[in-house]
């Protein structure tokens, strides 16, 4: 088992990385929490649950009662209609403030429980149980929120979980396609923070198919490492946070634009990145070599230019709502070289004409 800590200003926890995990919940909880929960509340989602659910219930002790919910699987989930949904559960159920909150899933599950747990009586404790391979990094630092039909991940919080338990075995019922979109998030680390490990990705993972869980493993720990590195750093976004956000103004615009759950998170993510990458050109001018990645991300299979049904001055416009945009200023995250972020004031009429020039052939103009 590798373990990763997480040194978050409000607090420092665990993430666990190992096969089989999930089975070893409630007892590890036992010695992991300094108070013991009066009961449990798993909530996980119909993909999930089924292949999963009842393993970690098993964890725990009989005399302990632990409820669950089950959302619809799903981007579209974390919406104020299912929050609503999940804290009447949570009160149908008598959950009080010694109550724990299982997130038991991916992103979208890890994200909505986590904002369950940060406002159901004013803050009760919650664990990360990720399941997807894009939760290495939606499942440690904190950030914790649903959406809002102008704005991805509007409504929100920072709240850390007590630990993560990351059950790695789980990846392997994950489809190809998800397995992609989560490799987004690796991928950014690596621009962002470690170059050499950028190195090491493009040199070791060709495809998404028959990975070792050996290799996964080390993979993980590297990426959560950095992701470790920057909120032990600043974990509240007031600075350097922000590089974790390569790629996510035009990857958040993305998935509002075209409807939650249409493009993928790391789909969008993906496409972000390499229009970071021009920007960063542009503004910095320097060479980024960015057909060399483009090409590596193609290989992967991912998209790499904007969807041509979408309209440039409508993106702008949804950016110009993005988190880190300050006085009406779009500041966008920016590379400085392969390895190294930051973020930047970028006008209007940029932005713009990039987005032109990065959308799908056929569609300029
Ligand atoms: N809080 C953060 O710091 C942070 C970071 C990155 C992303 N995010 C958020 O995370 C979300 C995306 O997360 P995601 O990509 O995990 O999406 P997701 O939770 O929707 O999971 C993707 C799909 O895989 C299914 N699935 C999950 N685990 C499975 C398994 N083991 N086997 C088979 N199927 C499984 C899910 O049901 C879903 O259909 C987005 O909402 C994004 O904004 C948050
Ligand atoms: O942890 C962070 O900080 C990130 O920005 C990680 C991102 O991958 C993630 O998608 C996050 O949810 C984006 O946050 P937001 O503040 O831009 O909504
Ligand atoms: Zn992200």
């Amino acid at each position: 088992m590798k373990k990763v800590e997480i040194r978050a200003a409000s607090k420092t926890y665990q993430v666990f990385i190992g096969s089989g995990l999930r089975h070893q919940i409630g007892s590890q909880l036992k010695s992991i929490l300094s108070q013991p929960p009066s009961s449990i509340f798993i909530i996980s989602d119909t993909n999930v649950a089924p292949k999963y659910l009842d393993d970690v219930k098993a964890s725990f002790d009989k005399e302990l009662s632990v409820f669950d919910y089950v959302i619809k699987s799903g981007e579209a989930s974390k919406s104020f209609q299912v929050y609503e949904d999940v804290l009447t559960k949570a009160l149908e159920s008598n959950l009080d403030r010694k109550s724990v909150v299982i997130a038991l899933g991916g992103g979208v599950v890890g994200d909505l429980a986590g904002f369950v747990a940060a406002t159901y009586m004013r803050g009760i404790r919650f664990v990360q149980v990720p399941t997807t391979l894009l939760a290495h990094d939606s499942s440690v630092g904190g950030k914790v929120a649903i959406n809002h039909p102008l704005g991805k991940n509007m409504i929100g919080s920072f709240h850390q979980p007590e630990v993560v338990f990351y059950d790695t075995e789980t990846l392997y019922s994950l489809p190809k396609r998800e397995w992609r979109s989560g490799f987004a998030e690796v991928i950014k680390h690596g621009f962002i923070r470690n170059r050499r490990f950028l190195e090491e990705l493009e040199r070791d993972w060709t495809s998404f198919e028959n990975i070792p869980i050996e290799q996964l493993n080390t993979m993980l720990e590297k990426s959560i490492s950095v992701k470790a590195d920057v909120v032990a750093e600043d974990e509240k976004e007031l600075g350097v946070r922000a590089h974790l956000n390569l790629g996510h103004t035009l990857g958040h615009a993305l998935e509002a634009e075209l409807g939650y759950g249409v493009m993928t998170h790391g789909e969008a993510v993906a496409i972000g990145i390499l229009y970071a990458m021009r920007l960063s050109e542009e503004i910095n001018q320097i060479d980024l070599n960015i057909p060399h990645y483009e090409e590596w991300f193609r290989r992967l299979g991912y998209e790499t230019r904007i969807p041509a049904s979408l309209k440039g001055e409508k993106l702008l416009k949804t950016m110009s709502q993005d988190k880190k945009v300050e006085a009406g200023t779009i500041r966008m995250v920016l590379l400085e070289k392969i390895g190294q972020a930051t973020v930047t004031n970028i006008p209007p009429d940029i932005i713009l004409a990039l987005i032109e020039e990065r959308m799908e052939e056929g569609s300029r103009g």
